[in-house]
């Protein structure tokens, strides 16, 4: 079998463009979407992601806060800038890149932003109405999985879906979506036994480890959808994902490419959340 790719650029650009649509109708009603987003240091790949994010923002009409500060940024003055946007009518959602230098407590900070504004889906509060199934803000990469699951049109239901990887931003929420999906979820990670058995009877593969290559052909089910959520730059370089691709590609029906897979659908769901938080603040 040679799989089919889930390609997540155009699908990205089809998100996007539905984030275009909602932002004019808003704009119609006097309301444009703002994004802050808080990049603190120089991390050079969090720059990319961040300039990225950016440019889908003009793309879609929607205005944006671009926020660089200093590495030597204290946690108290993080704070203070969170808080100021948190108490800005015109700001609708807030993102603070991760990761954050060492001294700042990531927690701290994502408590800081008030739920309504945190379109990354990291905050307690929008946890929670996750798990419960209540409305609320998705983590944009699981939330993109999901999207790109579904455009296969393999039925979720009843499948089973494993999720390598238990991070509180990707394989934990990535396994809670799936749940509400009806999947029979099972969560690995590393101190599972038997990984390769448990991967090779998945139907629904998603490879959230942080290890290049770390998924090869003999872990994959035939005919499996296989969503590869890793992005590490290797030593040559380029970047490489969890999967290793041309070993899985013989044994899947469906599998996304990296680059061009899932990063550029998590991009693209951030936009659909933030024309979404203006929306919901337009209504209060
Ligand atoms: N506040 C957040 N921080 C981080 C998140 C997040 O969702 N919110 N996720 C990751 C990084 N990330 C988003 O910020 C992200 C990673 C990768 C991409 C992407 O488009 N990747 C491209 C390749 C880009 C490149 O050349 O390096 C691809 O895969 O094709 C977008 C967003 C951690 N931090």
């Amino acid at each position: 079998m040679e799989a089919k790719l889930i390609e997540g650029k155009a699908l990205a650009a089809e998100v996007k463009r539905e984030a275009a649509q909602q932002t004019e109708a808003l704009k119609a009603k006097g309301i444009t979407p703002c994004l802050a987003v808080i990049l603190v240091g120089e991390d050079p790949a969090s720059q990319v992601y961040v300039r990225g994010k950016i440019n889908d923002c003009a793309q879609c009409g929607i205005e944006s806060r671009n926020i660089r500060l200093p590495e030597e940024t204290t946690q108290e003055e993080l704070l203070a800038r969170v808080d100021e946007l948190a108490g800005d009518p015109a700001v609708h959602g807030i993102l603070v890149q991760l990761p954050l230098p060492a001294h700042i407590d990531e927690k701290a900070i994502i408590d800081a932003i008030p739920p309504e504004k945190d379109v990354d889906g990291f905050s307690p509060v929008n946890v929670g109405r996750m798990q419960i199934g209540e409305p609320c803000y998705l983590p944009c990469t699981p939330a993109g999985c999901i999207r790109m699951i579904e455009s296969t049109g393999v039925p979720i239901p009843g499948k089973h879906a494993v999720v390598i990887g238990r991070s509180n931003i990707v394989g934990k929420p990535a396994a809670m979506l799936l749940l509400a999906k009806n999947a029979t979820v099972t969560i690995c990670h590393s101190k599972t036994q038997n990984l390769q058995a448990i991967c090779a009877s998945a139907d629904i593969l998603v490879a959230a480890v942080g290890r290049a290559g770390f998924v090869t052909g003999d872990m994959i089910k035939p005919g499996a959808v296989v969503i590869d959520v890793g992005i590490n730059r290797g030593a040559d370089g380029k970047l490489h994902g969890d999967v290793d691709f041309e070993t899985a590609a013989q044994k899947a029906a469906w599998i996304t490419p990296v680059p061009g897979g899932v990063g550029p659908m998590t991009r693209a769901m951030l936009m659909l959340n933030t024309v979404e938080a203006a929306r919901r603040a337009m209504e209060k």
